[in-house]
């Protein structure tokens, strides 16, 4: 997997996770595997992340781990060297981008204004996030793009859930979205491993 437009094609739901304890990465992994999700983005938000992603990778190797919320330059690299596969940022600058891009790994960077988006294409790049997705404009917003910027193509994140899922999907510029839904805090914390499986297969089959 070495570009963007491949990370849009690993699931048709991308789950991103914040996770409070490590211990909580393989159990997650296996369980979403079950369910049918083969990819995984591991937020840097909690202390957690980068050794959940180093046991991600090293005990889960069929689920393709990302590292998510890299908002500042040297995250990426730390991320490349735990494992992570591909990279992703809310947002995008200049000098944070060039840090991305010096790992060689694909990223999903994060836009919300056509002007964001037409920036990414001017270096070549035309897979990326659109986040926040709902308060950014949701669905309508991505349809009223599309005519402009027909080569582009994103992963909606951002207050997105198994009830709106399928009309992002249904897009012709959609090409996977992302949600913190597949794995909730509390089933996390009480080892529900069955329920996020089942998650895991409803999300799978939006796709
Ligand atoms: O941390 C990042 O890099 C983000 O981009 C934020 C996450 O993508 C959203 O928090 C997920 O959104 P929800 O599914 O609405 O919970």
């Amino acid at each position: 997997m070495n570009t963007a437009s491949e990370v849009l094609e690993l699931s048709p739901v991308v789950p991103v996770v914040a996770l409070d304890d490590v211990a909580h990465a393989v159990p997650l992994g296996q369980a979403l595997l079950r369910g049918g999700i083969r990819t995984i983005e591991v937020t840097l938000r909690t202390p957690a992340g980068l050794p959940a992603i180093e046991r991600l990778a090293a005990e889960v190797p069929e689920i393709v781990v990302g590292a998510g919320t890299i908002t500042e330059v040297g995250q990426a690299d730390k991320a490349r060297e735990a494992g992570a596969r591909y990279i992703v940022t809310p947002g995008a600058t200049d000098r944070l981008l060039d840090d991305v891009d010096a790992t060689g790994l694909p990223y999903l960077a994060g836009v919300s204004t056509v002007a964001e988006a037409m920036r990414l294409a001017e270096r070549g790049v035309t897979a990326m996030k659109f986040f926040p997705a709902e308060p950014s404009g949701g669905v309508p917003y991505l349809k009223s793009i599309a005519g402009p910027l027909p080569q582009l193509r994103f992963c909606p994140t951002g207050g997105i859930s198994v009830d709106n899922a399928g009309r992002y999907l249904a897009l012709p510029n959609v090409g996977c979205v992302g949600g913190s839904w597949l794995a909730p805090k509390q089933l996390l914390a009480a080892g529900q491993w069955g329920q996020v499986e089942a998650l895991a297969r409803q999300a799978a089959a939006l796709g």
